[in-house]
């Protein structure tokens, strides 16, 4: 793998308050990863550090194999950075300013080219002070890529955005990703990391609560399934529910909800019991765990996998309980 970023026990701090507290992250080349976490996680803290605004105060940083603080001479030509306030004189047109940065930029492309890929072609002539939100974004994307950057680090690139903005940029990335752009970006829409990541870190608390693909993290979760048991069945007529791999459950009325952490297992075991039984099992839903629901866990620093917000009995320990007690549980 060639390794593009690679951090090993990162640290930030401001007078005294850890902001960044031992983050160990890799990035292979042409990879798109996207760093998420709640308001004051350290994601932008760990960018800037990435991007050699700041030095660490403790731990290493690489990126494309040198120091991109104490190197940045080397680095900076090759990395584009959109921060999250660009801070352009705002008395500049667009064509200016995207002028302006393509002076100080290194084979940067042309000034058209950069307006045009950004959706900025016809506002060129408009200063900056009087651009909406999404077009001020749209300014940094155009500015970040410029230099035709090797790693691209995106802050939070389509917030303010409408959803066709929006659309636009996450068209644009997989573009420059198709083309061996490796991008890092911090985000707080989890459908942008469904759409564009390879893989995702959720931080929390300035450490990397979890990380990997989407299914990896979501694989973390308990998948859950429902469905109404039949008239004339009771819940203690399944085999016993921890032999299928439920870690929760719960019944209200004839609907019962099962957590487990091995849906494939469970639900074919469920299957084949209402075949063997001859009942219909109406209404059954199953599904894995969401993106959000990992999110919220994280955010709500929840070590259980979900019991406390579904209201689930935990099964665990349950295994070789016998049918007959789980249907005194009606
Ligand atoms: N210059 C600073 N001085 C002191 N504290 C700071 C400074 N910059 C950030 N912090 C603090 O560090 C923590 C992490 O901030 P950071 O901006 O990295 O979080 P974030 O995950 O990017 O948040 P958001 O999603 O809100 O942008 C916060 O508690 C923040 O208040």
């Amino acid at each position: 793998m060639d390794t593009v970023i690679e951090t090993a026990g990162l640290r930030r701090r401001y007078q005294g308050f850890e902001a960044v507290r031992g983050v160990d992250l890799t990035v292979a080349r042409g990879e798109l990863f996207a760093l998420l976490g709640t308001n004051g996680a350290g994601k932008t803290s760990t960018l800037e550090l990435l991007e050699g605004q700041a030095a660490p105060a403790a731990g290493t940083v690489r990126v494309l194999g040198r120091d991109p603080y104490r190197e940045r001479a080397a680095v900076r030509p090759r990395i584009g950075v959109m921060l999250q306030e660009g801070g352009f004189p705002t008395e500049l047109t667009v064509m200016e300013t995207v002028r302006m940065w393509a002076g100080c930029t290194s084979g940067a492309r042309p000034e058209v080219e950069a307006l045009e890929l950004t959706g900025l072609s016809g506002r060129g002539a408009v200063r900056v002070k009087q651009l909406s939100g999404g077009e001020r974004r749209r300014l940094d994307l155009a500015l970040a890529l410029l230099g035709r950057p090797e790693v691209l680090f995106l802050d939070e690139p389509t917030t303010g955005l409408d959803a066709q903005s929006r659309r636009d940029t996450w068209e644009l990335v997989r573009e420059l990703k198709e083309q061996g752009t490796t991008v890092l970006l911090t985000t707080h829409y989890l459908e942008e990391v469904e759409e564009l990541a390879d893989r995702l870190a959720i931080m929390h608390g300035g450490l990397i609560a979890t990380s990997g693909t989407v299914a990896d993290v979501v694989a973390e979760r308990p998948s859950k399934i429902s469905f109404e048991l039949p008239l004339d069945r009771f819940l203690g007529d399944l085999p016993p529910l921890a032999a299928l791999g439920v870690t929760g459950h719960r019944q209200s009325g004839r609907m019962v909800r099962l957590q487990t952490g091995d849906l494939q297992r469970t639900a074919t075991a469920l299957l084949l019991w209402a075949r063997d039984e001859g009942v219909e099992l109406r209404g059954l839903d199953a599904r894995s765990a969401t993106l959000e629901e990992a999110f919220m866990e994280i955010a709500k620093g929840l070590e259980s996998t979900g019991l406390a917000g579904e209201g689930l009995e935990n099964d665990k320990g349950l295994a070789g309980k016998s049918p007959e007690r789980e249907g005194t549980r009606r």
